[in-house]
């Protein structure tokens, strides 16, 4: 009698949960049809997860709601509503899904891109605040002035354009963040952190980690969780590398983060390890973004050169042959302005954005959005959106003459603290290397712009292809190596100068 009790009120409890389920489930936005418990993880795709994710928009309209094994995830597919949900209401829209393996194993909670959004994340936010703003960035320009002008001189022998992008991002993040340069590409930092950039693109790679889709299994011992001595390992490595360039920070003469960092009033409610971290995914978070970016404009001179005749006539009439073009000439060169913005439409490097998530239940347009539910920006949609733009496989700088273009940074609280840096780093590189050289195939058949020139994953760039560098001229040539022989390259004078600027800007760059 009593086990027929104890049944009737679980079968009572659990008809009223599914009951439950499926209201909450009707007042969703539309999505492709779900199983019961699994939802759509039956469905969930794998390589270029935006092309599914977008036939799913063009089928169920821009807000679109799945379930992956109990995760309420919901896919944004127009600017407004990004807009909407993720800036106007970011007070709720900027916490981060939860993430087993890259964020609690591999991490251990110490990176700053998988913190969930509350007071802990705010110390570190505030801790990197003043070396990011504005006004801090715009005094980095000595260092990205040098490092541009390596790379051009770079170009006149080798075209290998992966080597001398990565060599010019780099060597900008390490020596604002360290104080020291990469001049040759082969420091054993660059070496390690190779490894480790490696490590952390498969750390957050969609489907990789079970743990991620069933977190419970994370209770298992070791032995039964082979991803969690995977976890350790990755973790040390990273830890050692950002311990080690700390140490290099502080034993470098001159200004620098990690000194301006160690330094601050935040500082003293963190551990030296924490900082090591936020100073180290700092560096690392603008050397392979920039260094895509530089990528996918290499990609569009070679697949759609169109454009490039009008830059470099702008570039001609303001600037010269005589000599570089300086961040002094960028605000009177619009049609290079456009370039900029139109190669980050063209092509975004995060095709999916970085998912932000919900720390309450939300209704917008009449739908729930729930308490956790993960928001994914479909970047690559947005920016193919027929409705906004005219052939957006197309590469038109026109399209934003005197326009800023869409939002390439991210959204509320958790927009990208180095937007201010990496758009000057983009802009003198473009504006230089349009200046400087013809950039043009190598093959007889040019590749074409299309989805499977692109590495899938969660950055996605063009895969390896041919490029030349060539010299516009003589002349242009001789200013090239002129202007990189001239340049100052003490890191400790470059740094002092840099330190100096924002005192004088009215900033405290804080270091003793
Ligand atoms: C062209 C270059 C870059 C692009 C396209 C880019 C793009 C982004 C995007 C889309 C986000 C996610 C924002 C969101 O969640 O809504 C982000 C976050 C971030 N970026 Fe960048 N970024 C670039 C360069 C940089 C640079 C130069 C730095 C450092 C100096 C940097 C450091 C970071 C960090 C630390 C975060 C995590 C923010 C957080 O979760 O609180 N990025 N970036």
């Amino acid at each position: 009698m009593a086990i027929v009790s104890i049944l009737l009120v679980l079968g009572a409890v659990f008809t009223l949960y599914v009951v439950y389920q499926q209201r909450r489930a009707a007042k969703l936005p539309p999505g492709p049809r779900r199983l019961p418990i699994i939802g759509n993880l039956h469905q969930a795709p794998t390589g270029a997860v935006w092309l599914k994710f977008q036939r799913w928009v063009e089928q169920y309209g821009p807000l679109v709601s799945l379930d992956f094994g109990g995760t309420s995830v919901i896919l944004v597919g127009n600017y407004d509503i990004a807009r909407d949900l993720l800036d106007k209401r970011a007070s709720i829209y900027s916490s981060r899904p939860r993430s087993v393996f890259a964020g609690e194993l591999a991490t251990k909670n110490k990176h700053i891109l998988f913190k969930p959004y509350n007071e802990e994340y705010l110390k570190h936010q505030r801790l990197e605040a003043p070396v990011m703003s504005p006004r801090a960035s715009a005094c980095y320009t000595p260092v990205q002035d040098l490092e541009s002008k390596q790379m051009l001189k770079n170009f006149l022998s080798s075209d290998d354009y992966s080597a001398q992008f990565e060599r010019f991002t780099a060597s900008i993040q390490y020596t604002l963040a360290f104080g020291f340069r990469i001049v040759t590409g082969e420091e054993w930092q660059l070496k390690a952190n190779h490894k480790v950039l490696e490590n952390a693109v498969a750390a957050i790679e969609q489907g990789r980690w079970i743990v991620d889709a069933l977190p419970f299994l994370n209770y298992l011992p070791a032995c039964l969780a082979p991803w969690k001595n995977t976890g350790e390992e990755w973790y040390k490595l990273w830890d050692d590398l950002h311990m080690a360039n700390m140490q290099g920070a502080l034993d470098f003469d001159g200004w620098n983060w990690t000194k301006a960092m160690l330094h601050s009033k935040e500082a003293q409610q963190l551990t030296k390890e924490e900082i090591a971290w936020d100073v180290g995914v700092l560096c690392d978070g603008g050397v392979e973004t920039t260094n895509m970016t530089l990528r996918i404009f290499t990609f569009a001179c070679i697949t759609c050169p169109e454009w490039i005749p009008k830059a470099q006539q702008e570039l001609d009439a303001v600037v010269g042959n005589g000599r570089l073009p300086d961040f002094e000439d960028l605000e009177n060169l619009p049609y290079l302005q456009a370039v900029v913005e139109e190669n980050f439409r063209w092509r975004h490097i995060v095709p999916l954005g970085i998912p932000h998530a919900t720390t309450q239940d939300d209704y917008y347009k009449g739908y729930l959005i729930p308490k956790g539910s993960t928001i994914i920006p479909l970047f690559l949609t947005m920016r193919g959106d027929t409705q906004l733009y005219d052939s957006p496989s197309e590469f038109r700088p026109e399209r934003w003459i005197g326009k800023t273009g869409p939002n390439t940074f991210g959204y509320g609280r958790r927009v990208c603290p180095g937007r201010f840096i990496a758009r000057n780093s983009v802009a003198i590189a473009f504006a230089r290397l349009l200046w400087a050289f013809n950039i043009r195939s190598k093959d007889e058949e040019p590749p074409v712009m299309e989805e499977s020139r692109f590495t899938t994953g969660f950055v996605s760039s063009p895969k390896q292809f041919e490029a030349s560098f060539e010299p516009r001229s003589e002349k242009h040539r001789r200013v090239i190596e002129e202007s990189f022989e001239s340049a100052e390259k003490d890191t400790t004078k470059i740094l002092n100068q840099i330190r100096d600027r924002q005192l004088s800007a009215g900033l405290e760059p804080m270091v003793h």
